[in-house]
């Protein structure tokens, strides 16, 4: 559903993709090694320091606050940079929309030790991430992407890192341009005890809404 190259994309956009995901891949394994790393502390000075070279390497045309990349299809697909389904993400796990399965919308992640709250145990926060994400998905394949206006989260038992997650979405309610959403986490071995529920509201804004909160959109139709 959310393939990295729709049969659309041009070869330039398939290489520029594909580039942005293996750079969010080394990325994402090297904030891994920070965060567990036992080296000693010369070596994380000498890590700094090519960290910086880096940082000089990428800061290169970038991109506005508000400019939606190129290499993106907004409202409703791929997002590169998404801190939850971006493959260039960094901060993302990054989750997969795999399925929609009966109207749910099915995504697919394994969280890290850069996303720990409690020892070896996923962030409330994180868990609200990956909910908000693909309850917004199942918005958009019910046909109105929207952003949350309300989410309620009920922590049932800890997510563990390290291990396959499922999370779930479905719409349950429409009100005009309003949907009332239910989503779940799980693992993907034992996906009927659910770890973590969410009930969200969220809200489809009207064309001329969406052109004043996201100017750079090409068609807020
Ligand atoms: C285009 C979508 C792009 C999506 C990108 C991916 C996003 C991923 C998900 C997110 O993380 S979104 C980011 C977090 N959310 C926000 O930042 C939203 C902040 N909120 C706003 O900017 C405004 O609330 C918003 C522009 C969405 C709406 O402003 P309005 O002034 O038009 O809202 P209003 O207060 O009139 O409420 C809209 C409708 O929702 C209803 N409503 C509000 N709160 C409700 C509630 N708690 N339960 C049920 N309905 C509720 C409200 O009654 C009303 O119904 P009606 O249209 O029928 O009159």
């Amino acid at each position: 559903m959310s393939p990295l190259d729709p049969p659309s994309a041009t070869d330039a956009l398939h290489d520029r993709r594909t580039a942005i995901a293996a750079l969010g891949a080394d990325l994402r394994a090297l904030v891994e090694a920070a965060v567990r790393t036992g080296a000693p502390d010369e070596v994380l000075l000498l890590a700094a320091k090519e960290a910086q070279h880096l940082t000089a390497l990428l800061t290169v045309r970038p991109r506005g606050r508000a400019e939606v990349p190129e290499v993106d299809v907004f409202p409703g697909g791929i997002r590169m940079y998404s801190p939850v389904t971006g493959a260039g993400s960094p901060l993302a796990p990054p989750l997969q929309i795999e399925t929609v399965d009966d109207g749910a919308v099915v995504g697919t992640c394994t969280l890290g030790v850069a996303h720990e709250g409690p020892p070896g145990y996923g962030h409330g926060g994180v868990s609200a991430l990956l909910l908000d994400e693909v309850m917004g998905w199942a918005c958009s394949y019910a046909g109105q992407p929207g952003m949350t206006i309300e989410l309620n989260l009920s922590y049932k038992r800890p997510v563990v890192l390290e291990t396959p997650l499922r999370v779930t979405a479905r719409v349950t309610e429409r009100h005009g341009r309003t949907n009332l959403v239910h989503g779940t986490i799980a693992t993907t071995a034992a996906p009927r005890t659910v770890l973590v529920e969410a009930e969200a509201v969220f809200f489809a804004p009207a064309p001329d809404q969406a052109r004043a909160l996201f100017p750079s959109l090409r068609d807020p139709a």
